[in-house]
């Protein structure tokens, strides 16, 4: 697989953007500008090109452009094409794609590729954003539910079934709640039948999470022990949640299955009075410990937080970028610069160009980004739209 960079990148009725259009032509880029300026509206966009709600989590509504005083967005675009995969047989034409709604309110938005209707799923053929946004500075103040939707990101770039995994999962324990609330509040026993299905269903669907889980945590590990003299923070990783130890200690998948399925099969009565499951995937922690400092990253300084976070993300991003049968990721780095001092910017900026990714980066000015010069397309994002710089 190539790099499947972005080439051109195109916003219509799109937050504040009624049109603009970028053209990368896959190489990295950094936005500077003013405070409110669209700067991170761009890097939605693009992450807008996986499947979810995208980096800030919206609802389609709020994304489609609203002047002062309108109460819906209109109907939006995002459009993009990317290199084409490199084969045996040289490289295709760029791979058009394209998402938004085609009616304002539209409670779902449509994913075409080179024209045709997809499933959003099929866009991580293509693109895999990864990102790290201001949001991610409270991760460790965080309920452990914002560290597994982090973690689920960086598993979901690397194994994209893992998402539909996790929807399954959902789906069923919605599912399973609602018999068990309906019976605790009824009196009446719920559908024994119906529970032992949901219940294999779960363990089915949460026993590939802990597992992919498992398995990118392992894999996270190894990559940054393995890259030595940098000036980013190690982290020690480790998940808290009783499915994934046991993925983690080599327990089959079938087994963990089995034996999730019979621990929800047990504890009915205790979910159905507390009104939530007790046990799960949906539980566990991501523990991330300082290595040098020996302490856990919820007592370091939010610049250490930030360049362990940001070293995790960099370690996602070199593992994926080494794959063969898969896109490299894009990286989506909204702030993070000014966060860095001198010398993690200038590291920052040399481990994007050696590793050849394509990255998006924001900042309010254009000096935080000096080590990129001659390396990325630098765009001024202002009131006039979007000007790009002639130094790449
Ligand atoms: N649906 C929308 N329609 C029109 N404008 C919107 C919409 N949603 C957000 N905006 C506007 O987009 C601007 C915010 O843009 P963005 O968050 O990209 O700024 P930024 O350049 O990243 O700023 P900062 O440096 O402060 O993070 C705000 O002025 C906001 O009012």
């Amino acid at each position: 697989m190539s790099r499947a960079a972005l080439l051109s990148l195109t916003l219509t009725d799109f937050r504040s953007y009624e049109r603009a259009t970028l053209r990368p032509d896959g190489a990295s880029v950094y936005l500077f500008g003013a405070n409110g300026a669209g700067k991170t509206n761009l890097l939605e966009a693009i992450s807008l090109l996986s499947p979810g709600k995208g980096l800030r989590g919206s609802s389609l509504i709020e994304v489609g452009r609203r002047l002062p005083g309108e109460a819906t967005g209109r109907a939006w675009a995002v459009a993009a094409e990317t290199e084409a995969p490199q084969t045996d047989f040289g490289q295709d034409e760029p791979v058009r794609l394209g998402t938004g709604v085609e009616l304002a309110g539209a409670a779902r938005r449509i994913v075409r590729i080179d024209g045709e209707t997809v499933p959003p799923g099929r866009l991580a053929d293509h693109v895999r954003p990864i990102w790290l946004t201001p949001a991610q500075d409270r991760l460790f103040l965080e309920a452990a539910s914002e560290r597994r939707r982090f973690f689920d990101r960086l598993v979901f770039a690397g194994e994209p079934a893992h998402a539909g995994h996790a929807n399954a999962y959902d789906k069923a324990q919605r599912e399973r709640m609602r018999l068990l609330t309906d019976a605790a509040e009824s009196g009446q026993p719920a559908d024994a039948v119906w529970l032992t299905a949901l219940e294999a269903r779960l363990g089915a669907a949460g026993a590939l999470m802990a597992n992919a889980r498992a398995r990118t945590l392992m894999a996270l590990q190894a990559e940054i022990d393995s890259r030595g003299d940098r000036p980013f923070p190690r982290a020690r990783l480790a998940l808290t949640g009783e499915w994934e130890k046991l993925a983690l200690v080599g327990v089959e998948i079938a087994e963990i299955e089995a034996r999730l399925a019979a621990a929800l099969a047990a504890a009915r009565p205790r979910d159905g009075a507390a009104g939530r499951a007790l046990t799960g995937p949906h539980r566990g922690d991501l523990a991330i410990h300082h290595v040098d400092k020996d302490r856990p990253a919820a007592e370091c300084s939010t610049g250490e937080q930030k360049a362990l976070i940001l070293n995790l993300v960099l370690a996602q991003a070199a593992r994926l970028s080494r794959a063969k049968d898969a896109p490299n990721p894009i990286l989506l780095l909204d702030e993070v610069a000014a966060h860095l001092d001198l010398k993690r910017r200038a590291a920052l900026a040399d481990e994007i160009t050696a590793l050849g990714l394509q990255a998006f980066l924001t900042g309010t000015d254009q000096s935080l980004f000096d080590h990129l010069k001659g390396r990325a397309l630098g765009v001024r994002v202002s009131e006039l739209g979007l000007t790009a710089l002639e130094d790449v």
